[in-house]
């Protein structure tokens, strides 16, 4: 017997196999994750959230007693941040009763805080993006114009005409220029202004491909775009749906919705049980 017990859940359809390992007992290596996250032999994710005690975090150097948000790609790589996740993990940790409302947690880009708001929406406080240098990515071999944005994990935006947006082949990832910029790749959005004050966007997430939604990338996109407009709450369209990003002085705050769709037992192939705790 090989079984983890897990959750799947989603965000604006970027979706995550949630994992609850209080006591950090897991041998979560990147070939498990990988598998954990196929679609086709696995449970199937974007991305992987680990729920642990941050006290069992060597690289966590705040409080000690809170939650922690222990985020991987589905290609097994380890990333800081992710606002759909962000939210996700809320609902999950609420749904089991391990958290109240708002509450702080841990990730690897700082603390964090999920509140739930009106219309069973979460809000979570994403802390600063910073607008940083002009760089470019290329796709099938055209060059697009964009900012690097700091949202914690590190993107790429581009503002690119409407009717270029929907004929973008996001299915390898754009080529980054200057190349030495991006020692960790990055994620990389293309958007268009509109319809009306909104934005809407894609995305090629590092680490996990063309995804639905990707919050931190909303939140690098309107941060990108209030570098002209001004600061303030822009909506953000994403082919899974919709976003709410505001952008202020020092902090980003990203509200939106959060599900869990599934709990169960998975095997996993060389591992010992394991129960959550
Ligand atoms: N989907 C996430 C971002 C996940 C991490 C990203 N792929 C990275 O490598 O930085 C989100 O909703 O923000």
């Amino acid at each position: 017997m090989r079984s983890w017990e897990f959750a799947k859940g989603h965000g604006t359809l970027n979706d995550f196999v949630l994992l609850r390992d209080r006591h950090g007992m897991m041998d979560l290596d990147a070939g498990t994750v990988r598998f954990l996250c196929d679609r086709r032999a696995g449970v199937g994710g974007d991305g992987l959230l680990r729920a642990i005690k941050a006290e069992h975090v060597p690289e966590w150097d705040g409080d000690p007693d809170v939650w922690f948000m222990d985020y991987r790609n589905a290609d097994g790589s380890v990333a800081e941040m992710c606002g759909n996740g962000a939210r996700v993990f809320a609902r999950y940790l609420w749904e089991g009763g391990l958290a109240s409302t708002p509450f702080e947690f841990g990730t690897r880009a700082g603390l964090r805080r999920a509140e739930r708001v009106s219309g069973g929406l979460i809000r979570v406080s994403m802390g600063p993006a910073t607008v940083g240098a002009p760089a470019t990515a290329t796709v099938a071999g055209v060059t697009y114009a964009g900012t690097r944005v700091d949202v914690g994990n590190q993107h790429l935006v581009c503002e690119v005409d409407p009717a270029v947006l929907p004929t973008l082949d996001l299915t390898q990832p754009p080529t980054l220029g200057p190349a030495e910029d991006f020692p960790a790749s990055a994620n990389v959005e293309f958007f268009h202004r509109g319809p009306g004050e909104a934005l809407t966007m894609r995305v090629h997430e590092r680490g996990s491909g063309e995804t639905l939604s990707c919050g931190t990338g909303t939140v690098a996109v309107a941060a990108a775009a209030a570098a002209h407009d001004g600061a303030g709450s822009v909506t953000v369209h994403v082919p899974g749906g919709d976003l709410q990003v505001e952008v202020n002085d020092g902090e980003a705050f990203l509200t939106g919705g959060a599900t869990i769709v599934a709990t169960g037992t998975v095997q996993v192939p060389g591992k010992a049980s394991y129960q959550l705790d």
